[in-house]
């Protein structure tokens, strides 16, 4: 099958109001497409069934699959094209836009007194945006999306999810939840955000580098007792789009028999680049003072149980292989609106202007593929 075929199948499927996934995972030439052939509403409580996953921030809720014994999968390759990303269209603020910045300005204070009066360290805060687009009337506009999306963001997971009775997520996450193929176990600790500059350098604050070296402290020290020799890599520049990040690998030979798919993710979902630290505190914190739900905005997305290298075969069935996802620069979209999601980490250091204004960036880079 190629490109064509694939879309035309996926259009064909949005059309029908069936659900499905198409992906591309980082610097790789080839999109898989995930169709489950009806249209109910499949939930895995333990993440041992095999299919695409689609979880929601807050672990209380149910994760969502298409599962593999229920849908057609598809793999077609893709030629790698090279574009100039363009400027982030950044407007100028509107009334709205004011109102949003004075409640983003005000939860990220309440967020600094938090970490200086208590044990709070750190907390991941955010908000979302709306904004007016072309209504999606066929799957044809909306390929089109996902192929601006494609080319923008070539080294992320560039994803487009739909089911009839949830809706429809597009997103190019830079951030591996983690990545698991027989024992040998991948992740990373993300954090920082620079926009880019001219020779793809970027001149890191201690403030940031703080901020990063609190995601590794937590992955070494989650990880400890089920990876017995963890390799961590020296912190470097990440570029995801025209944004950049601080990054460090993180891996290693995993002891599956001490801890498996549902307990990695036990372990390592919401990370403290989504969430913060320590988790259960930084977790509340945000589901009590964020001006909204995030539903499945840094939540996680991607192959569970079912191998890559048997990717058409149905009935195959791996229980240690996982490719994981955090769904992050990403947006619903439901008719002529496009809901964006946005957030930064904040520490006892951080200046609530520049968190704002990390936002107003992160949503900039998304916006570009939607005009
Ligand atoms: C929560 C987001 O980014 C996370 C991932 C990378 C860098 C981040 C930061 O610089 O704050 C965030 O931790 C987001 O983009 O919405």
């Amino acid at each position: 099958m190629d490109l064509d075929s694939l879309y035309a199948v996926i259009q064909k499927h949005y059309a029908d109001e069936l659900p499905f996934a198409i992906y591309r995972k980082p610097n790789k030439n080839e999109i898989r497409g995930v169709l489950q052939q009806d249209d109910k509403l499949y939930i895995t409580s333990d993440f041992k069934e095999s299919g695409f996953v689609f979880a929601p921030f807050d672990t209380e809720l149910n994760a969502l699959i298409f599962p593999v014994s229920k849908s057609e999968l598809l793999t077609v390759s893709y030629p790698k094209k090279e574009e100039e990303i363009p400027e982030p269209k950044v407007s100028k603020l509107t009334p709205e836009n004011e109102i949003l910045k004075s409640d983003h300005l005000k939860l990220v204070l309440k967020g600094i007194e938090n970490i200086e009066s208590n044990t709070l360290k750190k907390v991941v805060l955010s908000r979302r945006e709306e904004v007016k687009i072309q209504p999606l009337n066929s799957g044809k506009e909306l390929l089109i999306m996902y192929e601006r999306l494609l080319v923008s963001y070539p080294s992320a997971f560039v994803y487009c999810w739909y089911h009839p009775s949830v809706g429809l997520w597009m997103g190019a996450s830079p951030e591996s939840l983690f990545s698991l193929e027989n024992k040998t176990f991948r992740t990373m600790a993300l954090a920082g955000t620079h926009k880019e500059d001219i020779n793809g350098k970027a001149m890191w604050t201690e403030k940031e580098k703080e901020e990063q070296m609190m995601v590794t402290s937590f992955l070494e020290k989650a990880l400890e007792k089920v990876v017995p020799i963890l390799m961590i890599s020296k912190p470097t520049t990440y570029k995801a789009g025209n944004i950049m990040h601080i990054k460090t690998d993180v891996g290693g030979t995993i002891n599956t028999r001490l801890c498996d798919i549902p307990c990695l993710i036990k372990k390592l979902h919401p990370t403290p680049a989504v969430c913060g630290l320590p988790t259960d505190e930084a977790k509340q914190f945000i589901l009590e003072n964020e001006f909204y739900d995030r539903e499945f905005y840094t939540g996680f997305l991607g192959e569970l149980n079912y191998l890559d290298t048997t990717f058409t075969d149905k009935e195959k069935t791996d229980n240690s292989y996982a490719d994981l996802y955090v769904n992050l620069r990403c947006m619903k979209i439901n008719k002529g609106i496009a809901t964006l999601y946005v957030g930064g980490g904040i520490t006892k250091d951080s200046n609530p202007e520049d968190e704002w204004n990390e936002t107003v960036h992160k949503a900039g880079t998304i916006m570009q593929i939607l005009s």
